[in-house]
């Protein structure tokens, strides 16, 4: 449906006089990729489709090239006529409203001129150029004489995603080469001259340096924002270039989507694309595709909330508590049973004991989603990047020493119902260590402001009448507690990536990483992992939704500081 306005001036007009039609707002960003295949769905064209989708958007793709390639590297490319490239351009866009392009792999000089030429008048608001040049696998993706052809493409567009060896190429001259930059800093200062160079922002990407960190930047020619990101240990990172850069037009474009007016936050959309890209690349490893540099699983949350959805619909589980358990869709997307097979119901045929086992593991990877949305949090991002307001950050210790004075009193509820000795001493130290954190840590930040000491907040009091609620049940208390620990140790690593000298949260950044809070984390995880073992399917239900209501409470947790939704 189209609405339509009529304008004030015509309002007044004696005659039914001219109106201006108002576009409606579509329910997803139309966002187009051109570029090359790949027919085992890791990387170009599929990728992109697949990143689109997965990021909420519409996607559309134009072929450039049929490249005859797989995991292990590409055997030949077939490069229709240029005519017909610019056959699929118009059809798109005759028909279609673009919100934004994505450019892979451009071969060769005609047809970078036959995009350039196409997109002069289209003009979508959003142009990511992803400058391809040489796949995964080492072979060559763009002519040699087409780079001055890039070159010149990369003034024309809004952001540019060169990785190290691409950027020495986009900064060299017919004259004068570059070398690859070899460390972060010279990184950064390729891609600054690159941004002053050509007025484009420029998505710098340290996927190929060496190290633990795999941090990426935007880099304007007045600024850089670097975005901190760990390194995954995974052979599949075939595609991550082209995934990530339609990622960013995708997320870009929805920024738009929802607030037409603003300018694009390049910072905002990379951080969020890396959140989901470091979940694609810790799950490509499991869907065995390929014996090569295997793809991304690029519908790594989709797929855990449709195994939720599988589990909650099938009756032969209905006695795990799911079904009448009146959970919300997205709690019910969290609370998947993940347990690797397309249909629950099949696996427990197949295999009775299938949920008993790597319980915890399961119920943290069906957790992924959310845990993506915890790291994008705008107060973890200011903890990490130190932005964070002090009185936001005053405001949550205060809140989590009230936390923890509650969450220690669980512990000893959970060390009272413990079965063994060795767990019973294992949660009484718990709580011990939690009120002791409360006191040095806390009290050593907050000292003895009035104000630091406040009554608690709703989120707070909901978060620890959850934990209180299970406190009948050991298996349901365990694992309403794991998630403290593990979602603590999980953002500590970042956090403690993060630290550097003379950040401000530098001393609080500084207490994550603990190799005694990663150990007690282990002991937690195996105490679960054994209640689950040792009890029937309907506790294991419950379990799984105290799990899952937890894992909500952190991240609720972390969100208040600075949205102040649930703060009163
Ligand atoms: N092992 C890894 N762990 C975490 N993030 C990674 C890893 N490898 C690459 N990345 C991230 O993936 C994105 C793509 O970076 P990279 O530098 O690998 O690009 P690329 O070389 O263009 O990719 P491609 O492998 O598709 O050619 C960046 O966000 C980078 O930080
Ligand atoms: C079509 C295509 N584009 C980009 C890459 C880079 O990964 C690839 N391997 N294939």
């Amino acid at each position: 449906m189209t609405d339509t306005v009529t304008s004030p001036a015509a309002a007044l007009a004696p005659h039914p006089a001219a109106s201006f039609v108002v576009a409606p707002t579509p329910s997803a960003p139309r966002v187009l990729s051109i570029a090359g295949t790949d027919p085992t769905g890791g990387a170009g064209i599929q990728a992109d489709l697949k990143t689109i989708g997965a990021l909420g958007g519409y996607g559309m793709a134009v072929v450039t090239a049929l490249v005859a390639q797989n995991t292990r590297g590409v055997h030949s490319v077939h490069v229709p006529d240029v005519g017909f490239l610019v056959e699929q351009l118009d059809a798109v866009s005759d028909d279609v409203a673009i919100d934004a392009v994505k450019l892979g792999m451009l071969h060769s000089t005609p047809l970078i001129d036959a995009v350039s030429d196409w997109l002069e008048p289209v003009r979508p608001a959003i142009v990511v150029l992803d400058p391809v040049m040489v796949a995964t696998s080492g072979d060559r993706l763009l002519d040699a004489a087409a780079e001055q052809a890039v070159r010149e493409l990369c003034r024309r567009v809004d952001l540019v995603t060169p990785n190290l060896a691409e950027l020495a190429v986009l900064v060299s001259t017919d004259r004068a080469h570059v070398a690859r930059p070899r460390t972060w800093s010279d990184a950064i200062a390729q891609a600054r001259h690159l941004a002053t160079t050509t007025g484009t922002t420029v998505l710098l990407k340290g996927g190929h340096l060496d190290g633990v960190d795999c941090p990426d930047a935007i880099v304007t020619a007045s600024a850089v924002d670097e975005v901190p990101g760990r390194r995954i240990a995974t052979t599949n990172t075939h595609g991550t270039g082209c995934s990530l850069s339609s990622a960013m037009a995708t997320l870009a474009a929805e920024q738009l989507r929802q607030a037409p007016d603003e300018e694009v936050d390049w910072v905002a959309a990379l951080r969020a694309a890396k959140a989901w890209l470091t979940g694609a690349l810790e799950h490509g490893a499991a869907l065995l595709v390929g014996e090569g540099n295997g793809p991304l699983d690029h519908f790594h949350a989709t797929r855990a909330a449709l195994r939720a959805v599988t589990a909650h619909e099938d009756a032969g589980l209905a006695d795990a508590g799911l079904a009448d358990a009146g959970l919300a869709d997205a709690e019910r997307g969290a609370a998947g049973l993940g347990d690797g097979s397309d249909s629950p119901a099949l696996a427990a045929a197949l295999d009775p004991d299938a949920d008993r086992r790597d319980w915890a593991a399961r119920q943290w990877t069906a957790t992924t989603a959310l845990r993506a949305e915890v790291d994008a949090l705008d107060f973890l991002v200011g903890l990490r990047d130190g932005t964070l307001d002090e009185s936001a950050f005053r405001w949550y210790l205060a809140q989590d020493a009230l936390y923890l004075g509650q969450y220690a009193r669980v512990l000893a509820r959970a060390s009272a119902l413990a079965p063994t000795a060795d767990e019973q001493e294992f949660w009484a130290r718990s709580a011990a260590s939690a009120l002791e954190e409360e006191a040095s840590l806390h009290r050593a930040r907050l000292g003895d402001d009035p104000d630091a000491h406040p009554e608690p907040s709703a989120t707070t009091l909901a978060y620890v009448n959850h934990l209180a609620a299970a406190a009948d049940s050991y298996g349901e208390l365990v694992a309403a507690l794991l998630p403290c620990f593990w979602l603590y140790s999980d953002v500590g690593i970042r956090l403690a990536a993060a630290n550097r000298e003379g950040h401000p949260f530098g001393d609080w950044l500084g207490a994550y990483g603990d190799p005694a809070f990663a150990a007690a984390t282990a002991e937690a995880i195996a105490i679960v992992d054994r209640a689950a073992a040792a009890t029937g399917a309907a506790e294991r239900g419950r379990m799984r939704r105290a799990f899952a209501r937890s894992m909500q409470h952190e991240r609720d947790f972390f969100a208040v500081p600075t949205t102040g939704i649930g703060a009163a």
